[in-house]
Protein backbone atom coordinates (compact mmCIF):
# COMPACT_ATOMS: atom_id res chain seq x y z
CA UNK A 1 0.00 0.00 0.00
CA UNK A 2 1.36 3.16 -1.27
CA UNK A 3 1.12 5.95 1.67
CA UNK A 4 1.16 8.62 -0.18
CA UNK A 5 -1.51 7.84 -2.76
CA UNK A 6 -4.57 9.93 -1.49
CA UNK A 7 -7.74 10.83 -3.06
CA UNK A 8 -7.04 13.46 -5.92
CA UNK A 9 -10.97 14.12 -6.72
CA UNK A 10 -14.39 12.59 -6.29
CA UNK A 11 -17.14 13.49 -9.00
CA UNK A 12 -20.72 12.42 -10.02
CA UNK A 13 -23.30 12.24 -12.35
CA UNK A 14 -26.83 11.18 -13.11
CA UNK A 15 -27.39 7.76 -14.43
CA UNK A 16 -30.64 5.55 -14.53
CA UNK A 17 -31.82 2.54 -12.68
CA UNK A 18 -33.36 -0.66 -14.22
CA UNK A 19 -36.52 1.44 -13.74
CA UNK A 20 -35.78 4.31 -15.69
CA UNK A 21 -35.19 6.60 -12.62
CA UNK A 22 -32.19 8.59 -12.13
CA UNK A 23 -29.68 7.15 -9.86
CA UNK A 24 -26.11 8.85 -8.57
CA UNK A 25 -22.97 7.21 -9.59
CA UNK A 26 -19.69 8.56 -8.36
CA UNK A 27 -16.31 8.32 -9.28
CA UNK A 28 -13.09 8.58 -7.31
CA UNK A 29 -9.65 10.00 -8.79
CA UNK A 30 -6.83 8.65 -6.65
CA UNK A 31 -3.26 10.48 -7.28
CA UNK A 32 -1.69 7.04 -8.78
CA UNK A 33 -4.14 7.98 -11.48
CA UNK A 34 -6.62 5.16 -9.80
CA UNK A 35 -10.38 5.71 -11.18
CA UNK A 36 -12.90 4.08 -8.61
CA UNK A 37 -16.81 3.91 -10.10
CA UNK A 38 -20.02 2.67 -8.55
CA UNK A 39 -23.51 3.90 -8.89
CA UNK A 40 -26.55 3.86 -6.13
CA UNK A 41 -29.51 1.12 -6.15
CA UNK A 42 -32.90 2.32 -5.02
CA UNK A 43 -35.76 0.93 -3.63
CA UNK A 44 -39.81 0.70 -4.14
CA UNK A 45 -41.29 -0.67 -0.83
CA UNK A 46 -38.98 1.25 1.49
CA UNK A 47 -38.77 1.01 4.81
CA UNK A 48 -39.91 4.19 7.05
CA UNK A 49 -36.69 4.92 8.94
CA UNK A 50 -34.17 4.08 5.97
CA UNK A 51 -31.42 6.52 4.91
CA UNK A 52 -32.69 9.64 2.97
CA UNK A 53 -32.56 9.14 -0.79
CA UNK A 54 -32.32 12.72 -1.61
CA UNK A 55 -34.81 13.44 -4.46
CA UNK A 56 -35.20 17.07 -6.67
CA UNK A 57 -37.24 18.96 -8.72
CA UNK A 58 -36.94 18.21 -12.42
CA UNK A 59 -40.33 18.23 -14.44
CA UNK A 60 -39.24 15.91 -17.05
CA UNK A 61 -37.88 13.74 -14.41
CA UNK A 62 -41.23 13.41 -12.29
CA UNK A 63 -39.40 14.94 -9.61
CA UNK A 64 -37.52 11.66 -9.43
CA UNK A 65 -33.79 13.98 -10.14
CA UNK A 66 -30.67 13.45 -8.14
CA UNK A 67 -29.21 16.25 -8.96
CA UNK A 68 -28.84 18.01 -5.64
CA UNK A 69 -27.24 14.61 -4.67
CA UNK A 70 -24.77 15.06 -7.12
CA UNK A 71 -23.59 18.48 -6.53
CA UNK A 72 -23.51 17.85 -2.70
CA UNK A 73 -20.58 15.32 -3.92
CA UNK A 74 -18.93 17.59 -6.44
CA UNK A 75 -18.77 20.29 -3.99
CA UNK A 76 -18.49 19.45 -0.25
CA UNK A 77 -17.80 15.91 -0.42
CA UNK A 78 -14.83 16.60 -2.96
CA UNK A 79 -13.31 19.21 -0.65
CA UNK A 80 -13.85 17.08 2.58
CA UNK A 81 -12.32 13.90 0.76
CA UNK A 82 -9.70 15.34 -1.50
CA UNK A 83 -6.07 14.48 -0.18
CA UNK A 84 -7.52 11.94 2.28
CA UNK A 85 -6.29 8.04 2.74
CA UNK A 86 -8.97 5.85 0.43
CA UNK A 87 -7.19 2.85 2.13
CA UNK A 88 -9.24 3.61 5.57
CA UNK A 89 -12.60 3.04 5.00
CA UNK A 90 -14.53 3.41 8.04
CA UNK A 91 -12.24 6.86 8.80
CA UNK A 92 -14.04 7.61 4.63
CA UNK A 93 -17.14 6.80 5.81
CA UNK A 94 -17.13 8.92 9.05
CA UNK A 95 -16.01 12.36 7.28
CA UNK A 96 -19.01 11.63 4.99
CA UNK A 97 -21.04 10.93 8.29
CA UNK A 98 -20.03 13.75 10.50
CA UNK A 99 -19.88 15.88 7.48
CA UNK A 100 -23.76 15.62 6.53
CA UNK A 101 -24.58 16.01 10.20
CA UNK A 102 -27.97 14.53 10.18
CA UNK A 103 -28.77 11.38 12.35
CA UNK A 104 -30.21 9.83 8.95
CA UNK A 105 -28.14 11.99 6.09
CA UNK A 106 -30.96 13.97 4.82
CA UNK A 107 -28.68 16.61 4.23
CA UNK A 108 -25.92 15.28 1.80
CA UNK A 109 -28.32 12.53 0.37
CA UNK A 110 -27.46 8.79 1.52
CA UNK A 111 -27.30 7.94 -2.11
CA UNK A 112 -24.69 11.06 -2.65
CA UNK A 113 -23.06 8.89 0.18
CA UNK A 114 -23.18 5.70 -0.63
CA UNK A 115 -21.81 6.38 -3.94
CA UNK A 116 -18.57 8.04 -2.96
CA UNK A 117 -18.08 5.05 -0.08
CA UNK A 118 -18.62 1.96 -2.23
CA UNK A 119 -16.56 4.57 -5.20
CA UNK A 120 -13.80 4.92 -2.92
CA UNK A 121 -13.60 1.19 -1.50
CA UNK A 122 -13.62 0.21 -5.37
CA UNK A 123 -10.44 2.79 -5.81
CA UNK A 124 -8.86 1.43 -3.32
CA UNK A 125 -8.83 -2.24 -3.86
CA UNK A 126 -8.12 -1.46 -7.79
CA UNK A 127 -5.43 0.95 -6.80
CA UNK A 128 -3.88 -2.37 -4.69
CA UNK A 129 -4.17 -4.96 -7.74
CA UNK A 130 -6.37 -6.74 -5.34
CA UNK A 131 -10.07 -7.91 -6.49
CA UNK A 132 -12.56 -6.02 -4.70
CA UNK A 133 -13.95 -9.08 -2.57
CA UNK A 134 -10.96 -9.61 -1.04
CA UNK A 135 -9.87 -5.86 -0.53
CA UNK A 136 -12.94 -5.87 2.12
CA UNK A 137 -13.09 -9.30 3.14
CA UNK A 138 -9.20 -10.53 3.20
CA UNK A 139 -8.78 -14.10 3.55
CA UNK A 140 -12.28 -15.73 5.61
CA UNK A 141 -14.38 -15.11 2.69
CA UNK A 142 -17.13 -17.32 1.52
CA UNK A 143 -19.48 -17.55 -1.64
CA UNK A 144 -22.97 -16.91 -0.65
CA UNK A 145 -25.93 -19.42 -1.42
CA UNK A 146 -28.24 -17.39 -3.26
CA UNK A 147 -31.81 -16.32 -3.37
CA UNK A 148 -34.12 -16.00 -6.14
CA UNK A 149 -37.35 -14.02 -6.50
CA UNK A 150 -39.01 -15.73 -9.70
CA UNK A 151 -42.11 -14.60 -8.95
CA UNK A 152 -42.27 -11.00 -8.18
CA UNK A 153 -45.61 -9.49 -6.48
CA UNK A 154 -46.77 -6.56 -4.36
CA UNK A 155 -44.85 -3.23 -5.28
CA UNK A 156 -42.77 -5.14 -7.22
CA UNK A 157 -45.40 -6.06 -9.82
CA UNK A 158 -48.93 -5.14 -11.46
CA UNK A 159 -50.66 -8.25 -10.42
CA UNK A 160 -52.94 -9.11 -8.27
CA UNK A 161 -50.31 -10.94 -5.23
CA UNK A 162 -49.61 -8.73 -2.56
CA UNK A 163 -47.07 -10.85 -0.60
CA UNK A 164 -44.03 -8.97 -2.66
CA UNK A 165 -41.36 -12.00 -3.16
CA UNK A 166 -41.39 -15.84 -4.02
CA UNK A 167 -38.01 -17.11 -3.71
CA UNK A 168 -36.00 -20.36 -4.84
CA UNK A 169 -32.82 -21.24 -3.48
CA UNK A 170 -30.46 -23.88 -3.94
CA UNK A 171 -30.02 -25.97 -0.76
CA UNK A 172 -27.82 -28.94 -2.23
CA UNK A 173 -24.90 -27.84 -4.34
CA UNK A 174 -21.60 -28.82 -4.91
CA UNK A 175 -19.98 -25.68 -6.13
CA UNK A 176 -21.76 -21.91 -6.30
CA UNK A 177 -22.10 -22.69 -10.35
CA UNK A 178 -24.18 -25.92 -9.73
CA UNK A 179 -26.51 -24.35 -7.67
CA UNK A 180 -26.82 -21.40 -10.21
CA UNK A 181 -27.56 -23.72 -12.72
CA UNK A 182 -29.71 -25.89 -10.44
CA UNK A 183 -31.93 -22.21 -10.07
CA UNK A 184 -31.71 -21.69 -14.06
CA UNK A 185 -33.01 -24.56 -14.83
CA UNK A 186 -35.63 -24.32 -12.19
CA UNK A 187 -36.70 -20.97 -13.74
CA UNK A 188 -37.11 -21.98 -17.35
CA UNK A 189 -39.23 -24.53 -16.19
CA UNK A 190 -41.33 -22.54 -14.22
CA UNK A 191 -41.88 -20.58 -17.33
CA UNK A 192 -43.42 -23.50 -18.83
CA UNK A 193 -45.03 -24.31 -15.54
CA UNK A 194 -46.91 -20.93 -15.67
CA UNK A 195 -47.43 -20.81 -19.25
CA UNK A 196 -48.75 -24.60 -19.12
CA UNK A 197 -51.58 -23.37 -17.17
CA UNK A 198 -52.64 -19.99 -19.07
CA UNK A 199 -50.75 -17.87 -16.94
CA UNK A 200 -48.56 -14.57 -18.89
CA UNK A 201 -44.96 -14.42 -18.08
CA UNK A 202 -43.85 -10.52 -18.40
CA UNK A 203 -41.83 -9.92 -15.73
CA UNK A 204 -41.40 -7.82 -12.76
CA UNK A 205 -38.88 -5.61 -11.66
CA UNK A 206 -36.80 -8.39 -10.33
CA UNK A 207 -36.82 -10.43 -13.24
CA UNK A 208 -39.18 -12.52 -12.00
CA UNK A 209 -42.32 -13.41 -13.47
CA UNK A 210 -45.66 -11.40 -12.77
CA UNK A 211 -48.29 -13.78 -13.75
CA UNK A 212 -51.88 -12.56 -12.34
CA UNK A 213 -51.87 -15.78 -9.62
CA UNK A 214 -54.12 -15.20 -6.82
CA UNK A 215 -52.79 -15.38 -3.80
CA UNK A 216 -49.63 -16.88 -1.98
CA UNK A 217 -51.10 -20.31 -2.31
CA UNK A 218 -51.41 -20.73 -5.78
CA UNK A 219 -47.82 -19.02 -6.45
CA UNK A 220 -46.11 -21.20 -3.66
CA UNK A 221 -47.70 -24.26 -5.88
CA UNK A 222 -46.45 -23.07 -9.40
CA UNK A 223 -43.11 -23.17 -7.41
CA UNK A 224 -43.32 -26.84 -6.10
CA UNK A 225 -44.30 -27.59 -9.49
CA UNK A 226 -41.28 -26.38 -11.29
CA UNK A 227 -39.07 -27.47 -8.40
CA UNK A 228 -40.68 -30.83 -9.30
CA UNK A 229 -40.49 -30.62 -13.10
CA UNK A 230 -37.08 -29.95 -13.10
CA UNK A 231 -35.98 -32.81 -11.14
CA UNK A 232 -35.70 -31.40 -7.58
CA UNK A 233 -37.22 -31.83 -4.72
CA UNK A 234 -38.59 -29.30 -3.08
CA UNK A 235 -37.29 -28.23 0.79
CA UNK A 236 -34.20 -30.49 0.10
CA UNK A 237 -32.66 -29.59 -3.39
CA UNK A 238 -34.06 -26.50 -3.75
CA UNK A 239 -35.91 -24.27 -0.49
CA UNK A 240 -38.55 -21.68 -1.27
CA UNK A 241 -37.96 -18.22 0.77
CA UNK A 242 -41.55 -15.14 1.02
CA UNK A 243 -40.77 -11.72 1.26
CA UNK A 244 -44.19 -10.83 2.49
CA UNK A 245 -43.56 -6.84 3.17
CA UNK A 246 -46.13 -7.05 5.40
CA UNK A 247 -45.32 -3.06 5.79
CA UNK A 248 -47.37 -2.62 2.62
CA UNK A 249 -50.68 -3.98 3.90
CA UNK A 250 -50.74 -3.03 7.48
CA UNK A 251 -52.91 -0.29 8.78
CA UNK A 252 -51.10 0.96 11.86
CA UNK A 253 -54.22 2.45 13.04
CA UNK A 254 -56.44 -0.68 13.02
CA UNK A 255 -53.69 -2.91 13.39
CA UNK A 256 -55.24 -4.90 10.37
CA UNK A 257 -53.18 -7.06 7.47
CA UNK A 258 -55.26 -6.80 4.29
CA UNK A 259 -54.33 -9.27 2.00
CA UNK A 260 -55.26 -11.83 -0.97
CA UNK A 261 -59.34 -10.83 0.55
CA UNK A 262 -58.14 -11.16 3.54
CA UNK A 263 -58.56 -8.60 6.92
CA UNK A 264 -56.21 -10.47 9.47
CA UNK A 265 -55.53 -9.02 12.57
CA UNK A 266 -51.86 -10.46 14.09
CA UNK A 267 -53.16 -13.33 15.67
CA UNK A 268 -55.25 -14.73 12.33
CA UNK A 269 -51.85 -13.86 10.24
CA UNK A 270 -49.91 -15.86 12.88
CA UNK A 271 -52.11 -18.80 12.29
CA UNK A 272 -52.26 -18.53 8.87
CA UNK A 273 -48.26 -18.46 8.87
CA UNK A 274 -48.02 -21.30 11.29
CA UNK A 275 -51.06 -23.80 10.53
CA UNK A 276 -51.61 -23.04 6.97
CA UNK A 277 -48.82 -21.90 4.84
CA UNK A 278 -45.69 -23.61 6.41
CA UNK A 279 -47.51 -26.58 7.39
CA UNK A 280 -48.85 -27.02 3.53
CA UNK A 281 -44.85 -26.40 2.18
CA UNK A 282 -42.44 -27.22 4.72
CA UNK A 283 -40.07 -26.41 1.51
CA UNK A 284 -40.46 -22.71 2.84
CA UNK A 285 -37.54 -22.28 4.61
CA UNK A 286 -37.39 -18.47 5.31
CA UNK A 287 -39.99 -15.54 5.52
CA UNK A 288 -39.06 -11.85 5.59
CA UNK A 289 -41.09 -8.97 6.73
CA UNK A 290 -43.97 -11.66 8.29
CA UNK A 291 -45.15 -8.86 10.22
CA UNK A 292 -45.01 -4.45 9.91
CA UNK A 293 -41.80 -2.55 10.40
CA UNK A 294 -44.23 -0.78 13.06
CA UNK A 295 -45.85 -4.27 14.54
CA UNK A 296 -42.54 -5.14 16.73
CA UNK A 297 -44.51 -6.82 19.29
CA UNK A 298 -45.76 -9.48 16.74
CA UNK A 299 -43.02 -10.02 14.83
CA UNK A 300 -41.12 -11.08 18.32
CA UNK A 301 -43.59 -13.15 19.63
CA UNK A 302 -43.68 -15.01 15.80
CA UNK A 303 -39.85 -15.16 16.10
CA UNK A 304 -40.55 -16.84 19.76
CA UNK A 305 -43.01 -19.28 17.86
CA UNK A 306 -41.09 -20.29 14.66
CA UNK A 307 -38.12 -18.80 14.84
CA UNK A 308 -36.22 -22.04 15.59
CA UNK A 309 -37.15 -23.83 12.43
CA UNK A 310 -37.60 -20.88 9.95
CA UNK A 311 -36.09 -18.36 9.16
CA UNK A 312 -37.36 -14.90 9.73
CA UNK A 313 -35.26 -11.65 8.04
CA UNK A 314 -36.16 -8.51 9.24
CA UNK A 315 -36.35 -5.74 6.21
CA UNK A 316 -38.06 -2.97 6.92
CA UNK A 317 -38.02 -3.17 10.73
CA UNK A 318 -34.04 -3.06 10.65
CA UNK A 319 -33.63 -0.64 7.62
CA UNK A 320 -29.59 -2.33 8.09
CA UNK A 321 -29.27 0.81 10.75
CA UNK A 322 -27.42 -0.96 13.76
CA UNK A 323 -29.12 1.27 16.54
CA UNK A 324 -32.42 -0.08 15.06
CA UNK A 325 -31.51 -3.41 14.66
CA UNK A 326 -29.65 -3.44 18.01
CA UNK A 327 -32.97 -2.57 19.76
CA UNK A 328 -34.39 -5.54 18.13
CA UNK A 329 -32.21 -8.02 18.99
CA UNK A 330 -33.00 -6.97 22.62
CA UNK A 331 -36.84 -7.34 22.06
CA UNK A 332 -36.14 -10.94 20.14
CA UNK A 333 -37.26 -9.82 16.86
CA UNK A 334 -36.68 -12.30 14.37
CA UNK A 335 -33.22 -14.20 13.10
CA UNK A 336 -32.11 -13.18 10.33
CA UNK A 337 -31.45 -9.56 9.23
CA UNK A 338 -31.61 -7.96 5.59
CA UNK A 339 -28.61 -6.05 4.48
CA UNK A 340 -29.18 -3.15 2.11
CA UNK A 341 -26.61 -0.81 1.54
CA UNK A 342 -28.12 2.06 0.93
CA UNK A 343 -30.38 1.71 3.61
CA UNK A 344 -28.15 3.04 5.94
CA UNK A 345 -25.76 4.42 3.39
CA UNK A 346 -21.83 3.49 3.76
CA UNK A 347 -20.20 0.32 3.44
CA UNK A 348 -18.79 0.57 6.79
CA UNK A 349 -21.84 0.52 8.75
CA UNK A 350 -23.28 -1.95 6.61
CA UNK A 351 -20.51 -3.80 8.00
CA UNK A 352 -21.30 -2.94 11.45
CA UNK A 353 -24.57 -4.31 11.10
CA UNK A 354 -23.13 -7.78 9.76
CA UNK A 355 -21.41 -7.72 12.80
CA UNK A 356 -23.54 -7.11 15.21
CA UNK A 357 -25.50 -9.73 13.57
CA UNK A 358 -23.01 -12.86 13.49
CA UNK A 359 -21.83 -11.87 17.06
CA UNK A 360 -26.32 -12.08 18.23
CA UNK A 361 -26.73 -15.26 16.16
CA UNK A 362 -28.77 -13.79 13.45
CA UNK A 363 -27.93 -14.86 9.94
CA UNK A 364 -27.50 -12.30 7.47
CA UNK A 365 -29.25 -12.00 3.86
CA UNK A 366 -27.18 -9.67 1.53
CA UNK A 367 -29.69 -7.56 -0.79
CA UNK A 368 -29.72 -5.77 -4.07
CA UNK A 369 -32.82 -3.40 -4.33
CA UNK A 370 -35.83 -3.94 -6.84
CA UNK A 371 -34.06 -0.91 -8.97
CA UNK A 372 -30.21 -2.10 -9.25
CA UNK A 373 -27.37 -0.69 -12.17
CA UNK A 374 -25.29 -2.62 -13.59
CA UNK A 375 -22.54 -2.18 -10.86
CA UNK A 376 -21.85 -5.79 -9.00
CA UNK A 377 -20.49 -4.13 -5.69
CA UNK A 378 -23.67 -6.34 -4.02
CA UNK A 379 -21.60 -9.45 -5.07
CA UNK A 380 -18.47 -8.69 -4.03
CA UNK A 381 -19.25 -7.63 -0.70
CA UNK A 382 -21.38 -10.61 -0.15
CA UNK A 383 -18.12 -12.55 -0.80
CA UNK A 384 -15.92 -9.96 1.65
CA UNK A 385 -18.17 -9.99 4.01
CA UNK A 386 -19.26 -13.54 3.99
CA UNK A 387 -22.66 -12.73 3.94
CA UNK A 388 -23.88 -16.65 3.98
CA UNK A 389 -27.33 -15.38 1.69
CA UNK A 390 -27.48 -13.03 -1.39
CA UNK A 391 -30.27 -11.96 -2.82
CA UNK A 392 -30.28 -10.38 -6.30
CA UNK A 393 -32.84 -11.39 -8.44
CA UNK A 394 -34.19 -14.07 -10.86
CA UNK A 395 -32.00 -15.52 -13.40
CA UNK A 396 -33.13 -13.01 -16.05
CA UNK A 397 -32.89 -9.07 -16.30
CA UNK A 398 -28.99 -7.90 -16.90
CA UNK A 399 -28.97 -5.78 -14.08
CA UNK A 400 -29.51 -8.83 -11.80
CA UNK A 401 -28.08 -11.64 -14.04
CA UNK A 402 -24.53 -9.29 -14.00
CA UNK A 403 -24.28 -10.17 -10.03
CA UNK A 404 -24.43 -14.14 -10.52
CA UNK A 405 -22.08 -13.96 -12.96
CA UNK A 406 -19.46 -11.95 -11.14
CA UNK A 407 -19.80 -14.74 -8.55
CA UNK A 408 -19.09 -17.54 -11.03
CA UNK A 409 -16.24 -15.15 -11.78
CA UNK A 410 -14.92 -15.24 -8.55
CA UNK A 411 -15.66 -18.81 -7.99
CA UNK A 412 -13.20 -19.25 -11.15
CA UNK A 413 -11.08 -16.78 -9.66
CA UNK A 414 -10.55 -18.68 -6.28
CA UNK A 415 -9.64 -21.97 -8.38
CA UNK A 416 -11.42 -24.42 -6.38
CA UNK A 417 -10.82 -23.30 -2.88
CA UNK A 418 -13.88 -21.10 -2.00
CA UNK A 419 -16.63 -22.21 0.40
CA UNK A 420 -20.17 -21.88 -0.35
CA UNK A 421 -22.44 -21.15 2.38
CA UNK A 422 -25.39 -23.23 2.94
CA UNK A 423 -28.59 -22.76 4.55
CA UNK A 424 -30.37 -24.08 6.10
CA UNK A 425 -28.15 -27.39 6.80
CA UNK A 426 -24.71 -25.97 8.25
CA UNK A 427 -23.11 -28.75 6.54
CA UNK A 428 -21.08 -29.34 3.16
CA UNK A 429 -22.66 -31.79 0.88
CA UNK A 430 -19.71 -32.15 -1.46
O1 LIG B 1 -38.16 -5.47 -0.02
C1 LIG B 1 -37.09 -5.87 -0.49
O2 LIG B 1 -36.51 -6.77 0.11
C2 LIG B 1 -36.46 -5.20 -1.68
C3 LIG B 1 -35.48 -5.98 -2.48
O3 LIG B 1 -35.98 -7.17 -3.01
O4 LIG B 1 -37.35 -4.47 -2.45
P1 LIG B 1 -37.17 -2.87 -2.54
O5 LIG B 1 -35.80 -2.62 -3.08
O6 LIG B 1 -38.28 -2.41 -3.44
O7 LIG B 1 -37.31 -2.36 -1.14
MG1 LIG C 1 -37.95 -6.86 1.78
Amino acid sequence: MSKSVVIESVKAREVFDSRGNPTVEADVVLTDGTLGRASVPSGASTGELEATELRDGGSRLLGKGVSKAVNNVNTEINDALKGVSPYNQAAIDQIMIDLDGTPNKARLGANAILGVSMATARAAALSLDTPLYRYLGGVNIELPQTFHNVINGGAHADNGIDFQEFMITPIKKTSFRDGIEKIADTYHTLKKVLEDAGFQTGLGDEGGFAPDLKNTDEAVSMLYKAIEQAGYVPGEDIGIALDAASSEFYNEETGIYTFEGHEFNADQLRDYYVNDLLKKFPAIISIEDPFSENDWDNFAKFTEEVGDRVQLVGDDIFVTNPSIFRKGIKKGVANSILIKLNQIGTVSESIEAIRLAKNNGYTTMISHRSGETEDTFVADFAVAVSGGELKTGAMARSERVAKYNQLLRIEEELEGQAHVAHFPHNVDFD
